[in-house]
């Protein structure tokens, strides 16, 4: 009887509650709309100078596409306000509306005039993928496709069930400040060391491929201004809801004033709006398929192709191209700002240079496959040759990164591994492939206790030439233009020849304390906002994490039985002084703090959240690389030559490297030896001819290189006096930055 929808509450049919209740939701939205005009009008909500740390941040976290997002954000409203109107009126819980599938359905039919969401429409027989990801499962047109709620691998933890942040202790006291916790857990005063084997190619490649498979967009202001919340008075802020600004305090070691901007993320309805909690949007679409190369909607994706040849737009010198729409720094007279399929191709050099990289491999491909196949039109050249990018995506992303992270007993238990030399076919339909809110709010940002102080070029020898402190370098794209584009080789030397900053819990000062530093000094701790993004979105805490994850819980602050047993005494010694309450703990300082997992780089809580979601990307994906499918699949023949693939050979194909190691993830050593770009692995694209390989030479095919070779110089725009003001102004306050490391820039920097 229980399954059966409730007709009535005091006398008053539920279909007439729902109906009320959406009714005030939409009504109130229009005033929302109102409240929202008069922030701006009032000065409170702004266009933000360039430069200025607020209007970097809101550059990253910015909407791709306004349109589509405007019309996500209404929806969510409507859905979130009408739910917290009937359970006022009905005295039922959203859980409890979750399970009455009769409800439900009444539900979608009341709410549909607010909520038209065409449905995609999709053809089994299409060989490529969508742009936004639609279709590729056909029975779940939606998973995984950009613009879509994240999804989630445990309820969601609100305040009040719905919406509010986690802001309260288990205690009802309120949380420690986020940036508290970052002081306390994330500070790396003390820590000089660096990684002692992975390049900043690593750190790198982790940002690039979360930037495929996520993308949280953050709210914005009337006319797509920016929300100032530490403007805000208290009453204005609940109003609102979409500013939860991080109490800085009074002592603090840095920030010398109290308050750090922080808006929500914005909130993205579930399919036909059904009741649900707030989930943050994903911009990306969640499949491994490059859609930070080629945009992840048809529209970005149209922006970007040449049209012609298949290719992709390019600027001179191979670099990436021209955009109107995303801003950027320009310190130089000719400086302009990249256009690429993520508007966060700017953030930093090491990550454009990947962006370039990428882009530059599509067009040698298209290139070399129109040389095949002269028949082939514009579409089919784009189409295949972003086809064999996805898949280098896929491979380099499993074959080479992931074994690094998780350690190979952790891949072949979740199905991770990449074993075999041709198909593998994986996929299982009933995966849903969508990122999950923990996976990129949480898990996958392990890797900013990577990223060093600094951006550097280097030479082929792979010495230093230059080096800025990265808070120098945040949306500048003159690091790599300079020289007429040399800065971009530059930065490809330093990026597989120098290491990155150590997989420990702590995040280095350029990221903790001068993200987005601007003029006035004033600056954001990315794990800082890592912590209070996570209470935003209501991620459950650590102890939620650690039952789902089959670990054992803590009960008490301790090391021992019952308590954190996988965190070192000296850490759990800092979480028993910030919170009063085991199960009040946020999983990005707690997971970050826990010993590795031996053979890997993080903790066994980070470990599960990981492989569950990498597994999903491989097993949920109709378009997976190794799937024997005719039409949409690879050949035998063509899979052979992807999976010979690495990152190493994709950088000698495009660049003017000459000699690299293998493992472009590991600095050159003994056991990955320097070699000749000739000896490493390339596709022989032969088996992409129509009517199969013919054995022939074809003139063109093998000069892999689609620049002319110019000489690299010693590059004069960074110079030596630069890093020097550089390292004087470290000295003061010891970071990171071994006294190995210095060395070698010292004479390095002498040299030039
Ligand atoms: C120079 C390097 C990097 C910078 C400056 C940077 C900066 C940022 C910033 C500002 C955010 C948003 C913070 C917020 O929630 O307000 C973010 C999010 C994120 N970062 Fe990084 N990051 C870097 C490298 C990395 C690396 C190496 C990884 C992983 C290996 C990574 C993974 C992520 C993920 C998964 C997100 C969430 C993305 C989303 O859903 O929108 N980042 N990062
Ligand atoms: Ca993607």
């Amino acid at each position: 009887r229980s399954k059966r929808a409730v007709p009535f509450v005091n006398k008053v049919p539920i279909a007439d509650l729902i109906k009320h209740s959406i009714d005030v939701a939409a009504s109130e939205l229009k005033q929302k709309k109102i409240l929202e005009e008069s922030f701006y009008k009032k000065g409170t909500d702004v266009i933000l100078n360039h430069g200025n740390h607020m209007w970097h941040h809101s550059q990253f976290m910015a909407v791709q596409d306004p349109t589509k997002f405007e019309q996500l954000n209404h929806k969510a409203y409507i859905v979130l306000r009408a739910i917290k109107e009937f359970e006022k009126t009905s005295g039922m819980l959203l859980s409890d509306l979750k399970k009455k599938p009769g409800l439900i359905n009444i539900w979608r039919q009341l709410i549909a005039p607010h909520c038209q969401c065409p449905k995609p429409t999709c053809n089994p027989t299409d060989r490529y993928r969508t742009s936004d990801g639609t279709c590729n499962n056909l029975h779940r047109p939606k998973w995984g496709a950009s613009n879509t709620p994240q999804a989630r691998f445990l309820a969601a933890a609100y305040y009040d069930g719905l919406n509010k942040p986690r802001a309260f202790s288990e205690t009802g006291h309120a949380l420690p400040s986020a940036r508290e916790v970052s002081n306390c857990i994330h500070n790396s005063e003390k820590s000089t060391f660096i990684s002692n084997h992975l390049t900043i190619m690593f750190m790198t490649w982790g940002q690039f491929v979360d930037h495929d498979f996520s993308g949280t967009p953050i709210t914005k202001g009337f006319n797509n201004s920016d929300i100032r919340c530490c403007h805000l008075d208290e009453g204005s802020k609940d109003l609102r809801g979409s500013c939860f600004p991080i109490p800085i305090p009074k002592d603090d070691p840095h920030f010398r004033y109290s308050c750090m901007n922080f808006i929500r993320s914005a909130a993205a309805p579930n399919e036909d709006c059904e009741p649900e909690w707030r989930n943050p949007i994903n911009q990306h679409t969640s499949y491994i398929d490059a859609s930070n190369v080629y945009g992840a909607t048809k529209e970005t994706a149209h922006d970007l192709r040449a049209y012609h040849g298949g290719f992709l737009k390019m600027f001179e010198r191979g670099m990436l191209p021209k955009s109107e729409k995303v801003k950027c720094m320009k310190e130089m007279k000719n400086d302009y700002c990249f256009a690429a399929g993520d508007d966060r191709s700017m953030v930093v050099p090491s990550l454009s240079y990947v962006h370039t990289l990428f882009v530059r491999e599509h067009n040698r491909l298209a290139s070399k496959l129109a040389l095949l196949n002269p028949h082939w039109d514009d579409e089919r050249i784009y189409q295949e040759s972003r086809k064999i990018v996805s898949a280098l995506m896929q491979q380099i992303t499993y074959v080479e990164y992931l074994p690094l992270v998780l350690g190979k007993e952790c891949l072949e238990k979740n199905q991770i591994m990449i074993k075999s030399p041709d198909f593998d076919t994986v996929y299982d339909p009933t995966e849903d492939a969508s990122t999950a809110n923990v996976f990129s709010t949480a898990a996958f940002r392990f890797g900013h206790s990577q990223i060093p102080n600094h951006q550097a070029i280097a030479g082929k020898d792979g010495i230093i030439r230059g080096v800025l402190p990265i808070e120098k370098t945040f949306n500048r794209p003159s690091f790599m233009l300079q020289n007429n584009g040399l800065g971009y080789d530059g930065v490809g030397n330093w990026v597989v020849n120098d290491v990155q900053a150590k997989d420990d819990r702590f995040l280095d000062d350029g990221v903790r304390n001068k993200l987005f530093l601007d003029d006035k000094g004033r600056s954001f701790d990315l794990s800082a906002l890592n912590i209070q993004r996570g209470r935003d979105h209501g991620l459950p805490s650590y102890n939620s994490w650690r039952l789902i994850c089959g670990l054992p819980t803590a009960k008490h602050f301790g090391i021992g039985p019952g308590g954190l047993v996988d965190i070192d005494a000296e850490a759990a010694v800092k979480f028993r002084k910030l919170y009063r309450h085991t199960d009040d703990i946020d999983l990005f300082p707690a997971a970050m703090s826990e010993r590795k997992i031996p053979g890997s780089l993080v903790g066994p809580t980070f470990a599960c959240i990981l492989a569950k979601q990498f597994r999903k990307y491989r097993l949920g994906d109709r378009f997976w690389y190794e799937n024997n499918f005719n039409e949409i699949g690879f050949t035998k023949d063509q899979l052979i030559q992807i999976k010979k693939m690495r990152l190493s050979s994709v950088m000698c194909a495009n660049t003017r490297i000459r000699s690299i190691q293998f493992g472009a993830f590991q600095v050159p050593s003994m056991h990955n030896p320097r070699m000749p770009c000739e000896l490493l692995p390339q596709i022989d694209l032969r088996y992409w001819q129509d009517g199969g390989h013919s054995g022939k030479v074809i003139p063109g095919l093998y000069d892999t290189r689609n620049l002319s070779r110019v000489p690299l110089n010693p590059v004069q725009f960074w110079t030596a006096s630069t890093y020097k003001d550089f390292m004087k102004d470290r000295m003061g306050s010891p970071t990171r930055l071994g006294r190995k490391r210095n060395e070698k820039f010292v004479s390095s920097t002498n040299e030039t």
